[in-house]
């Protein structure tokens, strides 16, 4: 019998998630049936996105979330001992998993290592994984960047802003980054190569626009939402593509209660501006064609894919909450 661990939220969140949100519950795993793999966690991923999607799920729930392990046992031929497996299984330590169906719901994607070609195995919950391709699916489909434009990312020194900003560096663009912090800031423009970053917090973010991109903004890859997006959406130029990824600003809100934004709806119809939401998944099965290119442009040097290493399955929810904070620089992760 293999005694497991996983994290249950059993309170309803309010604003920031707490521990006591969170129960740690051990229990035993039932021996492995035909189809079935043993798969022993080796790495963790928090994500925004296990705040944004909270309150789709009845409590109590498991927490759902990406993470690497490896096949410790196996009663399915196509997956045996040693083989490492990507799937949605969340905060637990073991899990069994039965995949002769197929994937059986939207929500439980399962798959093997992508080829990594000898890069850190946690890249596949990061670069080589789903924040991966929402960096170059969202930014690359939806803004479909041009070779000298000017592109504004927000949430810039996160897993997700890290890599479009520099995958529109890539693709020749001109990149401007707010982030957080001054170190942040520094490590975006001294490590990063982008053109120019800003700190949210301490900068006027209109004024330093217009001096970093005194010819207007052609794509904007929106991280946050607020004011501040409504700010850069201001700076658009005629036929601007903003493609929205994410609005962390408001994940710990009532959502019904948001404050208010500056009206941004006269910008969108003078300058004829293209604004579309996505939700990564909508590209699932062309993740591989994403993976290829990231491998091979951190391989190259083009590509820097920095990890927020913290360890330990104890401290998984110490770790979520730091991301959601801004403690990170590039993708939050928990090795167990
Ligand atoms: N649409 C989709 O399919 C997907 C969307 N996403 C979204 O992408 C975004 C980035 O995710 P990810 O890269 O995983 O996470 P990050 O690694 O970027 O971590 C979250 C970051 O958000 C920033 N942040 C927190 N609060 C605020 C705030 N009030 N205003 C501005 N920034 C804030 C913090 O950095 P700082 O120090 O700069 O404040 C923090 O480091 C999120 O909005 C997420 O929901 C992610 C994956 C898929
Ligand atoms: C098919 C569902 C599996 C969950 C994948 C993760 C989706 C992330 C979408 C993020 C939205 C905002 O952060």
């Amino acid at each position: 019998m293999v005694k497991a661990r996983k994290y249950v939220v059993k309170k309803k969140f309010d604003g920031v998630p707490k521990r006591d949100d969170y129960e740690i519950v051990e229990y035993e795993l039932p021996p492995i049936q035909n189809g079935d793999i043993l798969v022993k966690t080796e790495w963790i991923s928090v994500d925004p996105y296990q705040r944004a999607y909270h309150d789709r799920y009845p409590i109590p729930y498991d927490q759902f979330g990406f993470q690497v392990g490896i096949v410790e046992d196996s009663k399915n031929p196509k997956f045996p001992v040693g083989t490492r497996i990507v799937s949605h299984r969340g905060w637990c330590d073991y899990s069994i998993i039965n995949l002769n169906d197929g994937n059986k719901t939207s929500f439980d994607i399962t798959y093997k290592l992508p080829d990594l070609k000898g890069l850190p195995i946690s890249h596949a919950i990061g670069a080589v994984g789903m924040v991966g391709a929402t960096a170059y699916f969202g930014f690359l489909e939806i803004c479909k960047p041009k070779a000298g434009e000017t592109v504004v990312v927000t949430g810039a020194a996160g897993g997700v802003g890290s890599l479009v900003g520099q995958i529109a560096k890539i693709k020749g663009c001109k990149v401007i980054g707010f982030a957080g912090t001054d170190d942040k800031v520094q490590w975006l423009e001294k490590e990063l190569g982008f053109d120019k970053a800003f700190n949210y917090k301490t900068v006027d973010a209109r004024k330093a626009l217009k001096e970093a991109a005194p010819n207007g903004i052609d794509c904007y890859f929106d991280n946050v939402g607020g004011e501040l997006s409504s700010i850069i959406m201001n700076q658009m130029n005629n036929f601007g593509r903003v493609s929205v990824c994410g609005s962390i600003s408001v994940y710990n809100e009532d959502f019904s209660q948001l404050p208010k934004a500056p009206i941004v709806q006269v910008d969108i119809v003078m300058k004829q501006l293209k604004i579309e939401g996505f939700l990564v998944p909508r590209w699932l099965n062309r993740f591989p064609e994403a993976f290829s290119d990231i491998v091979n442009w951190i391989q190259s040097g083009q590509l820097k894919a920095k990890e927020h290493v913290t360890e330990g399955f104890e401290n998984i929810f110490d770790t979520f909450v730091a991301m959601l904070s801004g403690e990170n620089t590039g993708k939050a992760v928990v090795k167990l």
